[in-house]
């Protein structure tokens, strides 16, 4: 690709700069469109409602050679939905969204919720607990079951802390990398010999689960997917749901800080805790941008975009936008009350159509967990130790320092 002159190379400073690196770019110029560069390559920085339409148009944004290697190699899996386009892309699409429906979610919630409340019969009163660690720990208990995927007791801690560290190592070129990838090589194998003992009928998973589903899947070409292939996106199916446990952790950080949520909650006030979620993937930090190719040579605004630039859709700028949002930075979970929530609305998981484009399908998963959790959690008496409660912006994924410790005391009756 040609090196359009006069920007610099500007990796170094995403690594450092974290969640503001794209919004502080957008600002400095008076288009509001960032162009800057990155692993050498020419990137754009667009925001907002009509940015993520234009993003989302196939016909101006393409995935595959979009997405870097070293996030390949920790995040997505090579060769995963994430980087296909057109047929293809929708072809392999369909696993996840014949796996996740509202119905299935609302399953999996009651799942993890079992795994929660059996967690929590064994928390002695006083003694600290890591919500995020046990986050992590219940939510791989409930979507291993779910997903029809074996699991005993003894392994739930290693497996957990091998989809944690996928997401939590694919922005850093440190150990937290390399210990991502070293964590997508076990999952990868194991998944693997899963998804042959299926289809050599030595296991028989129950019909519509997701190791059902991704070990009959066939692609356009009829071809059904290598082991290898069906294990990356069985990964992505379960790596994600396990990283709802950032957003719960979130929710005690939460409940902690604006303590007057948590009677509502109590209250059994379903329209108010699935505000209660929204507001929590709006407010804190998750998934900074996303990004694709511009599939020929384009215009936005007016402003040139030249054919395989990279084009990067703000996701955090767009849920922090003071015209869109009027507050954006005071959490008010009554912002999503009283109205459906528009495709380019909230854009923490993507925007637009799932069935049509990258979107991602786990929002029905993400929201009904962290809802059922985000119940349990106001319902649980407990204090909150000292602590690092940081969440600094310059990591990303941000995740609290302390991952959120807190003392279980006696149940509150509801
Ligand atoms: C912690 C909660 C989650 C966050 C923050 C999150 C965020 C995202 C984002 C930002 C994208 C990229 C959208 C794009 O490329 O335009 C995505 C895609 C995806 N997500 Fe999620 N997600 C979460 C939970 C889930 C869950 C529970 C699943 C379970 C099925 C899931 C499966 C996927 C898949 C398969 C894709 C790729 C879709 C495609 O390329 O068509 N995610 N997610």
């Amino acid at each position: 690709m040609r090196r359009s002159r006069g920007v610099l190379d500007s990796s170094m400073a995403a690594l450092l700069e974290g969640y503001s690196w794209l919004p502080v770019r957008r600002e400095r110029s008076a288009s509001g469109v960032a162009r800057t560069r990155v692993l050498g390559q020419r990137a754009v920085g667009l925001c907002g409602p009509d940015a993520a339409r234009f993003f989302y148009d196939e016909d101006h944004i393409r995935r595959h050679t979009a997405i870097p290697w070293p996030v390949q190699n920790t995040l997505f899996g090579r060769g995963a939905v994430h980087t296909l386009d057109g047929d293809r892309h929708r072809a392999r699409k369909n696993i996840f969204l014949e796996v996740v429906t509202r119905e299935s979610a609302e399953t999996l919630a009651g799942m993890v919720a079992t795994a929660w409340d059996d967690a929590a019969a064994s928390w002695e009163p006083g003694r600290p607990v890591v919500l995020f660690d046990e986050a992590s720990r219940m939510i791989t208990r409930g979507v291993c079951r779910w997903a029809g995927i074996p699991l005993t007791e003894p392994d739930v801690p290693a497996v957990a802390g091998d989809l944690v560290a996928m997401v939590d190592g694919f922005a850093t070129p440190g150990p937290r990398h390399w210990r991502a990838r070293l964590a997508r090589g076990r999952r990868e194998a194991w998944l693997s010999r899963l998804v042959t003992g299926v289809r050599d009928g030595g296991i028989s998973p129950t019909a519509g689960s997701a190791l059902e589903v991704v070990s009959r899947h066939r692609e356009v070409d009829g071809e059904e997917l290598s082991p290898r292939l069906a294990a990356v996106e069985l990964l992505n199916v379960i790596r994600p749901t396990v990283a709802v446990c950032w957003f719960v952790a979130y929710a005690g950080h939460a409940l902690h800080r604006w303590p007057q949520h948590r009677q509502r909650l109590l209250a059994g006030d379903t329209g108010f805790a699935t505000a209660f979620a929204h507001e929590l993937r709006r407010f804190y930090p998750f998934a900074p941008f996303v990004g694709g190719r511009a599939a020929r040579d384009l215009t936005w605004r007016g402003e040139h975009i030249p054919r395989h630039a990279m084009v990067l859709l703000d996701l955090w700028g767009h849920n922090h936008d003071e015209e869109l949002w009027g507050d954006p930075y005071t959490f008010r979970p009554e912002r999503f009350m009283g109205h459906d929530i528009g495709p380019f609305e909230l854009v923490p998981q993507g925007a637009g159509d799932p069935h049509s484009n990258h979107r991602c399908p786990g929002e029905p998963s993400t929201v009904s967990v962290l809802r059922t959790l985000a119940v349990r959690l106001a319902r649980l008496h407990h204090d909150v130790p000292e602590q690092d409660l940081t969440i600094s912006l310059h990591r990303v994924p941000a995740r609290i320092r302390s991952g959120f410790v807190f003392a279980p005391g006696r149940p509150v009756s509801s």
